[in-house]
C-alpha cells in the first residue's frame, strides 16, 4: 500500500482529474493509442515503484486522454509473471488504478486459439477463465483496504458489459467469439498434450496474462471486461512454428476491429 500510495501521489502531481475507465493493451495492441486524443503520456520509468516492460510489442507508458468522448487511462504495456515479476508487481498498476478512482477496466490480450472453430485474427470475448498459474496476487496477508480475504469469483466478468459487447459487435458486423481463457505461466508454449488438456478442461484460448489482473480487480470490486485477439492456433492445422513477432503482427492487424469494438462498448 505504501508503494502504491507513492505512485498515486506522483500521478496526482501530474493529472488534475482522473478518468473512471481504464484499458490494458495486450501484445501488439498499442494501436489503440492512436485513437486516443492524448492529454498526458507518462512513461512507467517516471512513476515510483512501477515495473519495467521487457516484452516486445508492449509500450511502457500510461496514457491519459479522450477516446470518443470518454475519458480513459490506457495502460500501454503490461507486466507478466513469466518476466520474473512477483504477482504483486504484475498487479501493481491495477491497485494504483483503484486508488486514483478507476471504476471499470477493459483488459485485452493476445492468445492462442484452442477452440477448433476459431480462426487466427478472431476476437474472443472472455466469458470465464481458468487459472493454471502457480500462484495468484491475493496470496499472503490480505490488504483489507483493497478487498475481502475470500473474494467471490463466480462471475469474474461484468455481465452487463458482456451483453453490451455482444450487441456492439452485432451493430458493427464484427465477428465476436465467446469463450473461456486459460492463463498459464509461460513463457514456454504448450506441448500438444497440454493443449489437449486445456481443451478438455474447457478452455477456448490460452495466454500468459490477464488472469492475475482479473483476480486483483475482482478483489477490489472493479467492473471488468476481457477481450482476446486469437493470434495463432495452439496446434496449427498447417505446420508453423510459433513466433512472438507473428503474434504482434496479427494482433496489430486484428487490433483495428478491437479498437472499433472497444470504442463502441465504451
Ligand atoms: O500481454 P499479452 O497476454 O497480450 O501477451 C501474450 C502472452 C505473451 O506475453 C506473448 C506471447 O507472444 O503474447
Ligand atoms: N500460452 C500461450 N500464450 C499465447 N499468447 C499468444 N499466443 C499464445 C499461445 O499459443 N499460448
Amino acid at each position: 500500500m505504501i508503494k502504491e500510495q507513492a505512485a498515486v501521489d506522483f500521478l496526482k502531481s501530474q493529472i488534475i482529474e482522473f478518468p473512471e475507465t481504464a484499458i490494458i493493451l495486450g501484445s501488439g495492441l498499442g494501436g489503440l493509442v492512436d485513437e486516443i486524443d492524448i492529454e498526458k503520456r507518462i512513461p512507467y520509468s517516471e512513476i515510483p515503484h512501477f515495473p519495467v516492460v521487457t516484452v516486445e510489442g508492449h509500450g511502457g507508458d500510461l496514457i491519459f486522454g479522450d477516446l470518443e468522448g470518454v475519458a480513459v487511462l490506457a495502460m500501454n504495456g503490461r507486466f507478466h509473471y513469466y518476466e520474473g515479476y512477483d504477482m504483486a508487481d504484475v498487479v501493481f498498476p491495477l491497485r494504483v488504478m483503484k486508488l486514483i478512482g478507476i471504476k471499470r477496466l477493459v483488459i485485452t490480450n493476445a492468445a492462442g486459439g484452442l477452440n477448433e472453430d476459431f480462426e487466427v485474427g478472431d476476437l474472443m470475448l472472455i466469458e470465464d477463465m481458468i487459472s493454471l498459474l502457480p500462484e495468484n496476487p491475493l496470496r499472503g496477508k490480505n490488504s483489507e483496504e483493497f478487498g475481502p480475504r475470500f473474494p467471490d469469483m463466480s462471475e469474474p466478468f461484468d455481465l452487463d458489459w458482456l451483453e453490451k459487447a455482444k450487441s456492439a459487435a452485432i451493430r458493427l458486423g464484427v465477428k465476436l467469439r465467446t469463450g473461456t481463457y486459460i492463463g498459464l505461466q509461460g513463457p514456454k508454449l504448450e506441448t500438444k498434450a497440454e493443449i489437449r488438456y486445456c481443451r478438455i478442461i474447457g478452455g477456448d484460448a490460452v495466454g500468459m496474462s490477464t488472469v492475475p489482473e482479473v483476480i486483483a480487480v475482482n478483489h477490489m470490486g472493479l467492473k471488468v471486461l476481457g477481450i482476446s485477439v486469437i493470434t495463432n492456433e495452439s496446434i496449427p492445422k498447417v505446420a508453423k512454428e510459433f513466433t512472438h513477432a507473428d503474434v504482434v503482427a496479427t494482433a496489430n492487424k486484428a487490433g483495428k476491429k478491437l479498437v472499433e469494438l472497444v470504442k463502441n462498448i465504451l
